[in-house]
């Protein structure tokens, strides 16, 4: 299977005051093209750095990452990408967030308007079109920021926590709504979780990252779709990968980290 994406010995260091700060050393990952790739790790382990990386909103201290097998000179093609900050627009109402990316493609206000509405009411926010951002609570800023992503249609999803702030039912709409709009599709998704069970509900793969984004462990979710959390959680073959998930990920809090 071609690769989207790939991770080539990256690493990436930062410069604080005097120190050196090790975020990424030689991590080494493929994202295969249409595939669902759920990326779990402990906090400070580097996923949102190496989704910067996948991105091209920042470059490597070290390695390369390459998109479609040539090095990421800029930004990636193609990409949509759901950052942990809230980057809607503050003076802009629900609508008018989600409409901006094709605002800025020139695309006629009519159609841009009717593909954000949809949009909107798939997140669940029918009803808060003329809301501003601040009108609204952190999940409900998280969808609107999921809706103005996929206003883009790209091909590449990188997910940072996208689900975090939702209560358990919204997170499981979510989950039904981003499946459906993957699946067939041909895209390619990078989830980041910290929840195990929805690594496992998603990820056609799930990868474990250790401190310093060393893949711990890398493993198929042969389970078939659609994949209910209520059935799932009791076959064997889900409690097993949940086994080895948690151990994978209790084994990498136990990295020495240091900088170098
Ligand atoms: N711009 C920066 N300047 C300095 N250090 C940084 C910067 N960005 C990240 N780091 C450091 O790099 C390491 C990895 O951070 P990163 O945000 O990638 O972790 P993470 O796995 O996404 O964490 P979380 O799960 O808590 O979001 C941390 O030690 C963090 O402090």
């Amino acid at each position: 299977m071609t690769a989207v994406l790939e991770a080539c010995g990256v690493g990436k260091h930062f410069t604080k005051d005097t120190s050196r700060i090790v975020a990424l050393d030689a991590c080494d990952l493929q994202i295969e093209e249409g595939t669902f790739v759920a990326l779990l790790g402990r906090s400070g382990c580097g996923k949102s750095t190496l989704l910067n990386l996948f991105a091209g909103l920042s470059r490597p201290s070290r390695g390369e990452v390459r998109y479609r097998g040539t090095a990421l000179g800029g930004l990636c093609p193609g990409v949509g990408y759901l950052t942990q900050a809230d980057t809607l627009m503050p003076w802009r109402k629900l609508l008018r967030n989600i409409e901006l990316p094709l605002e800025l493609r020139g695309v006629d206000g009519d159609r841009r308007r009717r593909q954000a509405e949809d949009l909107i009411e798939m997140v669940g926010l029918k009803g808060y079109e003329s809301h501003y951002p601040r009108e609204l609570s952190g999940g409900m800023r998280r969808r609107a920021s999921l809706a103005r992503m996929l206003i883009s249609d790209p091909e590449l999803l990188l997910l940072d926590e996208p689900f975090g702030a939702l209560d358990a039912q919204l997170r499981s709409d979510m989950q039904v709504e981003l499946l459906r709009l993957w699946q067939g599709s041909g895209r390619s998704v990078v989830f980041v979780t910290h929840d195990i069970e929805e690594a496992l509900v998603l990820g056609d793969r799930v990868v474990v990252l250790g401190q310093r984004g060393q893949v711990r462990l890398d493993v198929p979710v042969p389970l078939r779709r659609p994949r209910d959390l209520d059935d799932v959680r009791v076959d064997a073959t889900f409690v097993e990968l949940h086994r080895r998930l948690a151990a994978a990920l209790r084994e990498g809090s136990h990295d020495v980290v240091t900088a170098t």
